[in-house]
């Protein structure tokens, strides 16, 4: 296992250690049906995935609807058990611990260094709590802190996310979907958290907002010295947040590499097209010209022979669709999962016209 991250998931020098390294991690979800409830197909969300997350930075997480983002994310703090593979984590006395092998009593000591922000941090939670139970709610379950101080800490988080500590009295339907959303990282932070797992964290939210919980996150980083793993299918939010980019096709890793290096020339054919659907920043300016992705994202059941990608790649030659691609570096460094990455000439967010 490498300990630091020297080329990254990715390629250009990163050199910071590593926090948490999957290898070979897979996640099947059999399907069941008929009368005797027989698995009839297995969908493979998650395929053999090998993921570097360096300390103190934020790896971004791409890929359209159903490529497996969120179960890999939710696989890395066994909310879902892997079916194989490894999740290396190092723990804070340094020991690398398998968390796919931690029994599940012990796992809640890990859980409380490994967070996870959703898109609705209220959906799951009883509307009938204030937001100061609900940021209160991980410190009592987890008994890390007295009543009087609870509400001592409480205060203190709604200030560090920006919140009026007077506002821990009031119910969540009181407030806007910012607002909202700045209390579920309130509560990812209360425990203190080393890694914090966002999985569409702010698609919901209007643009400005946006940019304002993108902000409080950055500077939390720096604070805290957290690292993200941040989740989305907004590649201009994933361009501003992360160090390094990872992108998936159906359960596997296709393309990944440091953030500026991918968007700007990418090596696999999935990512070109990705990066020509992000939204033109400027509405008056030239329009953007599209790589249109043909067809839908393949069924995870049933996946295409050879390269995943290649019914629905412009470049696919007769190699494509009988030999499956591994992913290996390329010549400028980054990893990619294309027989032809060091031949094709994709074209960048820039010359897609995106900056
Ligand atoms: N519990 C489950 N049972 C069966 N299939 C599942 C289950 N959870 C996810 N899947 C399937 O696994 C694949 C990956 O889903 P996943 O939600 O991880 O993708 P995603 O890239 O995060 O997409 P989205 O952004 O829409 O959530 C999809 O085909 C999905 O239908």
């Amino acid at each position: 296992m490498n300990v630091v991250a020297e080329q990254g998931n990715a390629g250009a020098a990163v050199s910071a250690p590593l926090l948490m390294q999957t290898e070979g991690l897979s996640k099947d979800f059999p399907i069941r049906s008929g009368l005797l409830s027989r698995v009839s197909r297995v969908v493979k969300a998650v395929d053999g995935v090998d993921l570097a997350i360096p300390a103190g930075r934020t790896v971004g997480l791409v890929g359209e609807s159903g490529c497996g983002k969120s179960t890999l994310g939710r696989l890395l703090l066994r909310v879902l058990d892997p079916t194989a593979g490894k999740i290396n984590y190092s723990a804070p006395g340094g020991d690398w611990i398998d968390l796919a092998r931690v029994p599940e009593r012990r796992m809640k000591e890990y859980r409380r260094q490994i967070r996870l922000i959703f898109q609705d941090p209220f959906s799951s939670l009883n509307p009938r709590l204030t937001l100061g139970d609900i940021v209160a709610e991980p410190l009592t379950v987890n008994h890390v802190a007295g009543r009087s101080e609870v509400e001592e800490r409480v205060v203190e988080l709604l200030r560090r996310v920006g919140l009026r500590p007077e506002y821990r009295h009031r119910y969540p339907n009181a407030f806007s979907g910012g607002e909202r959303q700045r209390v579920g990282i309130a509560r990812a932070l209360a425990l203190d958290p080393r890694l914090v797992v966002a999985d569409e964290a702010v698609s919901a939210l209007d643009v400005s907002v946006r940019a304002q919980i993108l902000n409080l996150l950055k500077d939390l980083q720096e604070e805290h010295e957290l690292t993200y793993l941040f989740i989305s299918h907004d590649l201009g939010t994933v361009e501003y947040m992360a160090d390094e980019v990872v992108v998936m096709y159906v359960g596997k890793v296709v393309e990944s590499g440091p953030t500026e290096q991918v968007f700007g020339r990418p090596r696999h054919p999935y990512t070109e097209a990705l990066l020509s659907a992000v939204p033109d920043p400027d509405p008056t300016g030239e329009r953007r010209e599209r790589i249109v992705l043909r067809g839908e994202v393949a069924d995870p059941s049933n996946v295409p022979s050879g390269c995943p990608f290649h019914p629905r790649c412009f470049y696919a030659q007769d190699r494509c669709r009988t030999e499956v691609p591994t992913l290996h570096r390329t010549d400028s460094g980054q990893l990619s999962a294309c027989h032809f990455s060091d031949e094709l000439q994709l074209r960048g967010i820039e010359e897609l016209g995106a900056a």
